[in-house]
């Protein structure tokens, strides 16, 4: 597949701190990538880069072997980012249309309309909107021009569950139209769900990559979840064999393990006071937070 974005070995530093470390990274065309880290990892500050709204200190960012500065490049973009930024006294048909005339090719107003799911807040100050209200016209935005290349910066955040689900249905859709995706979230099993690669940072460097399937074997812990008796005591919990970790969530236990086997084998042979069973393969999230505890 054609590589639309050759990140090679950048940095960027800010006062002498870097947040992206020696990153390098290739993107084929028409492929869904999930950008994942925590908080301060350096997401938005490589998504920046790749949008050519900050520069690397060392390094290059390429896009269509372009600078992502060129009008032409520019022109194929779309990027949907944490703050939207309205225009003050523009209703939320204007500012669309506003920003349809920023592109050569632009998608029709009344479609950008439907995506944004604003139809009955066409003629109300964009200003006005709540926030998850905002999130969605800046994803009409974002599309304005058609990108061929779209970039998602914690587009979920505030949107509520009906928005979600639009949402990626709009996203769904575009992948499946050959558009290349590259999208930063906090919700992992978003990312699992449409994402074909994932991208894992941690303080600035790139610590895995892969598909989803790829990124959960990098663990082999599994969890085992089930509901604690009246009888059943922290210290019993802590002195299993095997266990990585222990959370309750009210009567609700969930362990973290290498090996469930020995963890349920020594629970039944103390028999401990617990009911409701139940083994889990470990999912994104696990491997998630294996590989950033690396
Ligand atoms: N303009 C800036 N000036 C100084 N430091 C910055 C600036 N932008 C980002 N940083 C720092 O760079 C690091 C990476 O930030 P970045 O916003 O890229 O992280 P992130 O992975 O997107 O985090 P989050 O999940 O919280 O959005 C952080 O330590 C942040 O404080």
């Amino acid at each position: 597949m054609k590589p639309i974005i050759q990140i090679d070995q950048v940095t960027k530093e800010f006062k002498g701190r870097a947040a992206v470390d020696n990153l390098s990274l290739t993107i084929e065309e028409g492929s869904v990538v999930a950008l994942l880290g925590s908080n301060g990892a350096g997401k938005t500050t490589t998504v920046s880069m790749m949008l050519g709204l900050l520069l690397p200190t060392k390094g290059s960012v390429r896009i269509w072997e372009g600078n992502p500065q060129d009008r032409a490049v520019r022109n194929r973009l779309g990027a949907m980012l944490q703050e939207v930024n309205v225009i003050d006294g523009l209703t939320v048909l204007e500012t669309i249309d506003l920003f349809r005339h920023y592109y050569s090719r632009s998608l029709p107003l009344d479609h950008l309309l439907h995506i944004s799911g604003l139809g009955a807040e066409k003629n109300k100050r964009a200003s006005s909107l709540s926030g998850g209200q905002k999130r969605r016209l800046g994803f009409a935005l974002a599309l304005a021009g058609d990108p061929d290349l779209l970039f998602l910066d914690e587009p979920t955040v505030g949107m509520d569950i009906t928005a979600r689900q639009q949402f990626w249905e709009t996203v769904r859709g575009m992948a499946a139209n050959g558009r290349t995706i590259i999208l930063t979230t906090h919700y992992l099993e978003e990312a699992d769900s449409i994402a074909d690669r994932i991208v894992v940072i941690n303080k600035g460097k790139l610590i895995a990559d892969g598909t989803s399937a790829e990124i959960k074997a990098s663990t082999n812990r599994k969890t085992i979840l089930f509901t604690a008796g009246a009888h059943l005591t922290e210290d019993q919990l802590a002195s299993l064999p095997c266990v990585n970790d222990v959370t309750w969530s009210g009567r609700k236990v969930k362990i973290t393990s290498t090996d469930t086997d020995q963890v349920i084998f020594a629970m039944v042979q103390r028999q401990l006071d617990i009911k409701d069973i139940e083994i889990h393969a470990g999912g994104l999230e696990d491997a998630f937070q294996f590989l950033v505890q690396q």
